[in-house]
């Protein structure tokens, strides 16, 4: 089966390998030219623009940053959108909100296209293991066609209806995520303040009701202060933002995550927008108080 795959930063770049290893004809494209070269040593074809991967291919991958990224790559000039026609798919992965998807379907239904909106559950290292969880929706006909794709990439392949559902699903998942991860950084600094031992702390987690394989990856890095991206902070607040438009449009009171996007968004200020989201730790550790 021949792809096409655009967008290779730390999720993109895990998810087209493992479609290569697992025997799928992969042309690439990434708006910094010079990370196709991995995938290239790999097996991969490059397209020089999205329009030329588009033409080249019958289904095409998106993995992209934020709702500006998937639109630009869906509109702009040499966009995908140039050469969107029957019977072409295209499946955006990245993390949007439900009115981006909706605004990508709408032309590529115009255009005779088949669209997917399917973001991912899951970090670099499940993307590496081809361990997501995938949550699509929009055309079942493209999903069906995915599914030996998606059988590659993830563990679990939801189809959850009209486009914005996937959106939705994971904004929501990724807002507990965010509201958690605020929860745990001032757990540990809580800690440690009060004399108490981080990683007794993480063990006594670790065997208890709200034991979580986040706490038990993160932690021990956590508690180094290494914050190595695997989810790059940006991304989560991001998807705190969306998710905190979307509890607007319904008219659902968030408080817990309205402050965890304070958090995020003051991490960010201190310049850690390129770090993992588990350095919101550092405003934690930064702002609280000390005796
Ligand atoms: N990392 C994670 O754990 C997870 C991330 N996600 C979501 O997946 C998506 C990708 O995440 P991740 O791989 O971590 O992010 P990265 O920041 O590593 O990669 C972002 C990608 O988007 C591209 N990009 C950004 N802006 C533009 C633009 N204007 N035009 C074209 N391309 C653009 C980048 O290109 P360039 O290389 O040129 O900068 C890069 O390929 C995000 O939506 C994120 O929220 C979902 C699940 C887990
Ligand atoms: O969007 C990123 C999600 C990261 C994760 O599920 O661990």
């Amino acid at each position: 089966m021949e792809v096409g795959f655009l967008g290779l930063g730390i999720m993109g770049k895990a998810m087209c390998m493992n479609l290569l290893r697992n025997g799928f004809k992969v042309t690439v494209w990434n708006r910094t030219l010079s990370k196709c070269e991995e995938l290239v040593e790999h097996g991969a074809s490059i397209g020089e623009t999205p329009a030329a991967v588009m033409k080249k291919c019958k289904y095409t991958i998106a993995m992209l940053s934020d709702p500006s990224a998937a639109l630009a790559v869906a509109f702009d000039k040499d966009g995908v959108l140039e050469q969107m026609c029957t019977g072409k798919g295209y499946i955006d992965m990245s993390t949007v909100d439900a009115d981006t998807s909706k605004k990508i379907s709408e032309v590529i239904s115009k255009k005779g296209g088949y669209f997917l909106e399917a973001p991912v559950s899951g970090s670099k290292k499940p993307a590496e293991d081809g361990q997501l969880v995938i949550l699509a929706a929009g055309d079942k006909v493209l999903f069906d066609e995915a599914i030996p794709a998606f059988n590659v990439m993830g563990k679990k392949s939801f189809f959850l209806g009209q486009i914005g559902n996937g959106a939705k699903m994971k904004l929501v998942v990724n807002m507990i995520m965010g509201s958690m991860m605020n929860a745990f950084s001032e757990g540990l600094v809580l800690a440690d303040r009060s004399g108490l031992s981080q990683q007794t702390l993480l063990d006594v987690l670790e065997l208890g009701a709200i034991a979580t394989p986040m706490f038990k990856m993160k932690g021990p890095a956590m508690i180094q202060n290494n914050f190595t991206p695997a989810f790059p902070l940006k991304h989560q607040q991001k998807d705190m933002r969306l998710a905190l438009a979307l509890g607007d449009e319904n008219a659902v009171s968030m408080p817990v995550a309205a402050a965890a996007n304070e958090e995020f968004k003051k991490a960010r200020s201190m310049g850690f927008g390129d770090h993992d989201f588990s350095a919101v730790y550092e405003t934690v550790k930064t702002y609280g108080h000390s005796k």
